[in-house]
């Protein structure tokens, strides 16, 4: 095992320390405290559970206030973090590879021995928390449309579940979309095959871009695409709807190829299931690609 110290940032007011955890072979293990929290870490595959119980253990050496994982299927925070005027990095490194960062806040300094106590205990994460990554990222392929990286219609399903069953306990509404674009298939039938995935990465792109953070979108396949409208009314999910009528007319490859898009929307409905909306978005775009290109229908 090697350690390394990288840098004092000590241009900010608060100390802050980074440092690299490696592990090239397992390393002997004291017994003890140790065993035991790589036994812990070993009950779960969730990033998020493992750095709860990181967490406790690290709150064994020093007063924690604030621990968070940044890694390339997402960030996590401990549960209880609070921010703190002491901060401390480290990479965690495994193999060669570079797992993730961790960030540690505390009200105390972070002295070079509980440096070296975190490195300890960051090294006994090293193996679960690869395998946790592992599953995360092959969980998140599941649900994802391999063209655009929106959400799949398996991913659309569980969320669907999801926003209909927190608007039923908190007596609020939610908003599905269902969108199909106009004209498509000649795009593929005149310029190709390239140029048609080029075009559905740019709709979904622009359908990102013009909604906001709470909201999700998703792809079926080919040209069909949803969205569910967290805590929505009908009037701004119809000013969304219309938005997206307009950017989508306006990219580029849709002007070139005379692509439009048609939307189908409906608001759930107090005594609605989800079945039921359903239908009623999918009937509202029926009733919307039979009025012509670019139109949008409000379910009733
Ligand atoms: N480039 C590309 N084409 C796809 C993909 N998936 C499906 N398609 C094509 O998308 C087309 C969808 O057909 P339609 O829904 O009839 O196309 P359209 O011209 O928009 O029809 P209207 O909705 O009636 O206007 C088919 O030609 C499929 O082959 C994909 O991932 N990439």
């Amino acid at each position: 095992m090697e350690y390394a110290l990288l840098q004092d940032n000590g241009g900010s007011n608060a100390p802050s320390y980074a440092a690299i955890t490696k592990l090239e072979h397992w390393p002997e293990q004291p017994q003890g405290r140790e065993q035991s929290l790589v036994s812990q870490l070993q009950t779960t595959l969730e990033i998020q559970q493992q750095l709860n119980i990181v967490s406790m253990a690290a709150g064994k050496l020093l007063p924690l206030a604030w621990l968070q994982v940044h890694t390339a299927v997402g960030d996590f925070i401990a549960s209880g973090s609070k921010a703190a005027i002491y901060e401390h990095r480290s990479m965690l490194i495994l193999n060669q590879q570079c797992l993730a960062e961790l960030v540690y806040q505390s009200d105390s300094a972070f002295t070079p021995m509980l440096q070296r106590e975190l490195l300890q205990l960051e090294t006994e994460w090293l193996f679960a928390l690869r395998n946790a990554l592992v599953v995360s990222r092959l969980q998140q392929m599941a649900l994802k449309d391999t063209l655009t990286g929106l959400g799949n219609r398996r991913f659309f399903d569980d969320s669907l579940n999801k926003a209909v069953q927190l608007a039923k306990r908190y007596d609020d509404s939610c908003g599905l979309m269902l969108l199909d674009l106009d004209n498509f298939k000649q795009v593929n039938d005149i310029a190709g095959h390239s140029t048609g995935d080029e075009l559905l990465i740019a709709v979904a792109n622009t359908m990102r871009d013009t909604l906001r953070i709470t909201d999700s979108v998703f792809r079926f396949g080919g040209d069909e695409f949803a969205i569910l409208l967290s805590a929505a009314d009908t009037a701004s999910a119809e000013l969304i709807a219309r938005r997206l009528l307009k950017t989508i007319n306006q990219i580029a490859l849709c002007q070139k190829y005379q692509v439009t898009v048609s939307i189908g929307l409906a608001l759930l409905q107090p005594d609605q299931s989800l079945a039921q909306l359903f239908t009623a978005a999918d009937q509202a775009l029926y009733q919307a690609k039979n009025a012509g290109k670019s139109k949008l229908r409000i379910a009733l």
